[in-house]
């Protein structure tokens, strides 16, 4: 009997380890999600995306032909991944399970339409991204001010004019559980011009990644409501690459690469001794 079927891919090198299981049967187990994700003892990435019909998932969904049960390396659940959604549609166009073209995808932050584009690039319909305050965080000895934006999962976009590519943070900064009482994703954001955004993150449930689609979100929201504007769009630099926000009245619009990097089985034995 072959082993459990992956695939690896990765959206500005936000990296993940997608599991295709249509009729939700994998134990997707905390233990099992961390040693995928291990670097070491598993394949490595930052997340895992696991491939299920709405159906046979704890979301229903009535717009979606998919869901997307998305694990960060922790091995904690969250609602959303913007570069997941895009890795998670290239795959579904590229197996043959959905018409390439527009599309909806089922996240526990609620369905998600996508476009895929004809040169590998995915536009993601992000829904709003919700201001909803101000608070603080202290990474490397220094104390940011951002704005808390929710883009169906949690953030602390903070725009600085501390160079972000000086900032340590192999460490979990610091923040204010009182208004993050689920954790927070913690972005740090330089405004290079009117328009153009670069960022680092620090990832609940991951630690520092090379990106975050919904952290890019979450920065141009940041930023355009420190300048007094609540729509317009940039790109945003981050270490993996180059994304592009729009951000409107009503919605927000993520657009940026989805790349599929290797595929196959994993060892039957090793799956079942976790
Ligand atoms: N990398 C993702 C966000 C993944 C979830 C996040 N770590 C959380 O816990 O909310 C993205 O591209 O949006």
């Amino acid at each position: 009997m072959g082993g459990v079927e992956f695939l690896k891919g990765h959206g500005t090198e936000n990296d993940f380890v997608l599991l295709p299981d249509p009729d939700g049967v994998l134990d997707l187990t905390e233990a099992r999600v961390r040693a995928l994700c291990d670097r070491r003892r598993g394949l490595g990435a930052d997340g895992v995306l696991r491939v299920v019909r709405p159906a046979a998932s704890d979301v229903a969904s009535a717009a979606s032909p998919w869901f997307m049960d998305y694990r960060n390396a922790d091995g904690s659940i969250a609602e959303m991944c913007g570069n997941g959604v895009r890795v998670f549609a290239h795959y579904l166009v590229e197996a043959g399970l959905v018409p390439a073209g527009e599309f909806v995808v089922g996240t526990r932050g609620g369905d998600k339409p996508v476009v895929v584009h004809p040169d590998g690039g995915v536009t993601v319909d992000m829904g709003p991204a919700r201001i909803t305050g101000e608070s603080t965080t202290k990474t490397d000895g220094v104390e940011f001010t951002g704005v808390g934006v929710d883009v169906g999962n949690p953030h602390l976009a903070c725009v600085t004019d501390v160079p972000v590519a000086t900032l340590d943070l192999t460490e979990q900064p610091h923040f204010d559980p009182a208004v993050f009482p689920n954790g927070v994703n913690l972005e740090f954001v330089n405004v290079l011009r009117d328009g153009a955004l670069r960022m680092r993150v620090h990832e609940r449930g991951v630690g520092e990644t090379r990106s975050c689609g919904t952290g890019t979100v979450a920065a141009v929201a940041s930023w355009l409501h420190g300048t007094g504007r609540s729509t317009g769009r940039a790109t945003v630099d981050v270490p993996g690459g180059q994304v592009t926000v729009v951000v409107g009245e009503r919605t927000a619009t993520l657009t940026g690469p989805a790349v599929l990097v290797a595929r196959g089985e994993l060892d039957q034995a090793w799956w079942d001794a976790l």
